[in-house]
């Protein structure tokens, strides 16, 4: 376009003005973003692509003098495809990013770029940000997870196998002593791991010092009675980065392996806290708090995986991402695709599993996701089936609801898990014998038999899908 164009004033197209190029070929270095885009009655769907492009990068609504001060069409993000997705009103909208638009390592800043003030925009009825590729280049800028699952399995000493875990119930109103006599029995029955609960704090019925206090005490007996290295998540989530920080360094005099946050202590205080994780060899896991508000709807808001990939790059050691089976949504091979965006080196898009682009972490150690929600032993050999060994399975309920006490909770739970690991190496199949293989171990596991008459039939309805219910359309 010509400057003079260009600098005529008035209101032009986002689409005119540069923001839409269906010739532009993506740079290795660009940031790529699709979103799908469900424009207003009469709103042209390439302008609205162009809208979204020019508002998350340098535009205003109106021709401004000022960008030609500067180097204007270097920083102009570009829409380069939109596709309609068939039988609906929605389209993708492809917007390639210069990475000279983002600062270095800020997470931060890369949500207020690609999500400042577009999911507001009139021209958009809704909006979705379904994926993005990060090029290597930028992923290096960032420090990813403190410790990573290779590293984190070698603290632990466990391999070969999920890790198990449960979140303390009832997750408010027990006292420090109480809270921690499940913690106690919970690990020396035969998990992993405990955890605080989301919104376990520092309440008048249960401060943070004396929950740290005696959930360590606990995790300490546990661990000399069974010779196995255990831990407890002390969620450290506070108001403040000073309260947070304090409560970490208490939970790592105490001699935790492992402290808790929540999402919802912001983007900037997770990069804070992955930095203070590394220099003190303290694992982070992150509890995923609030993300359904914005990841669940499928035509405005963000999707899970994006999320998945801003937090490996904040750096957590462990991520809440989701079951396929429990008791909250989520669909087999989204969720699959999920774990690829939080464990593996590098990956190629793939439609089947909502993985839009190719992303490569380059040496980015992995994730390690976290299943929890409404799940117990009968979940186990499909968990194993769809998520292999690097995940941690975590059945609160299904721990604490035990009829023969929580260390029986905890047995079955391992009994379960090492008989589905031990079928799965002898080649059977997960999904099909599962049953099978457990009603096998419970003939030896008094524990495992009673858990399966308590929960064998709950299902939260559901049904083992063979194929995605989702493809997403080609071009
Ligand atoms: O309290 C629990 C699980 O308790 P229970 O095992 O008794 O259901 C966790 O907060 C949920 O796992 C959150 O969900 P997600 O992990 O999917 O974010
Ligand atoms: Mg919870």
């Amino acid at each position: 376009m010509s400057e003079t164009t260009r600098l005529s004033a008035g209101v032009k197209p986002y689409a005119e003005l540069g923001y839409w190029d269906p010739t532009y070929e993506p740079k290795d270095t660009d940031v790529l973003a699709v979103f799908r885009l469900v424009p207003q009655e009469g709103v042209d769907p390439i302008e609205a692509a162009a809208a979204v492009a020019g508002e998350s990068s340098t535009a205003t609504w109106t021709v401004i003098w000022t960008d030609l001060l500067t180097a204007y069409e270097r920083y102009q993000a570009r829409a380069y495809k939109v596709e309609p997705v068939p039988g609906t009103d929605q389209y993708l909208a492809y917007i390639a990013y210069n990475l000279d638009l983002f600062e270095e390592g800020s997470i931060a800043n890369l949500v207020s770029s690609i999500a400042g003030n577009v999911f507001g925009f009139k021209a958009v009825k809704a909006l979705r940000l379904e994926d993005m590729r990060l090029p290597l280049p930028y992923v290096m800028t960032f420090q990813g997870p403190p410790h990573g699952i290779v590293m984190e399995r070698e603290l632990l000493n466990k391999f070969g196998r999920p890790l198990l875990g449960a979140t303390i119930k009832p997750k408010l109103g027990l006292s420090p002593r109480s809270y921690g006599r499940v913690i106690y029995e919970a690990l020396r029955g035969g998990l992993d791991f405990t955890k605080d609960d989301e919104n376990t704090n520092s309440q008048p019925f249960n401060r943070w010092r004396d929950r740290f206090l005696y959930a360590m005490e606990a995790v300490h007996k546990a661990m000399a009675e069974t010779g196995e290295i255990k831990g407890h998540y002390v969620n450290v989530t506070a108001a403040t980065m000073e309260d947070i920080y304090e409560r970490a360094e208490f939970a790592k005099e105490l001699g935790s392996v492992i402290v808790m946050i929540d999402l919802t202590i912001g983007f900037s205080a997770i990069q804070s806290m992955a930095k203070w994780a590394r220099k003190n060899g303290v694992l982070l896991h992150l509890h995923r708090a609030m993300h359904s508000t914005f990841t669940r709807q499928k035509t405005h808001g963000i999707s899970f995986r994006v999320l998945a990939k801003w937090m490996r790059l904040a750096g957590v050691d462990h991520m809440h991402a989701g079951t396929v089976v429990g008791k909250l949504e989520g669909d087999a091979y989204l969720t699959k695709g999920y774990y690829t965006v939080l464990r593996e080196s590098s990956y190629k898009a793939d439609p089947t599993l909502g993985l839009y682009f190719d992303q490569d972490y380059g040496a980015m150690p992995g994730v390690m996701p976290v299943a929890s929600g409404g799940l117990h032993v009968g979940h186990i050999p499909t968990l194993v089936h769809y998520f292999g060994d690097d995940a941690v399975l975590q059945f609160g309920g299904g721990t604490i609801g035990h009829p023969m006490g929580i260390a029986a909770g905890a047995t079955a739970n391992r009994v379960a898990l090492e008989a589905s690991i031990k079928a799965r190496n002898e080649g059977r199949d997960l999904l099909r014998e599962g049953q099978e293989i457990l009603e096998q171990a419970a003939r030896f596991s008094p524990e495992l038999r009673a858990a399966l008459e308590t929960w064998g039939d709950v299902r939260f309805d559901f049904k083992p899908t063979d194929a995605p219910d989702f493809v997403e359309p080609q071009a």
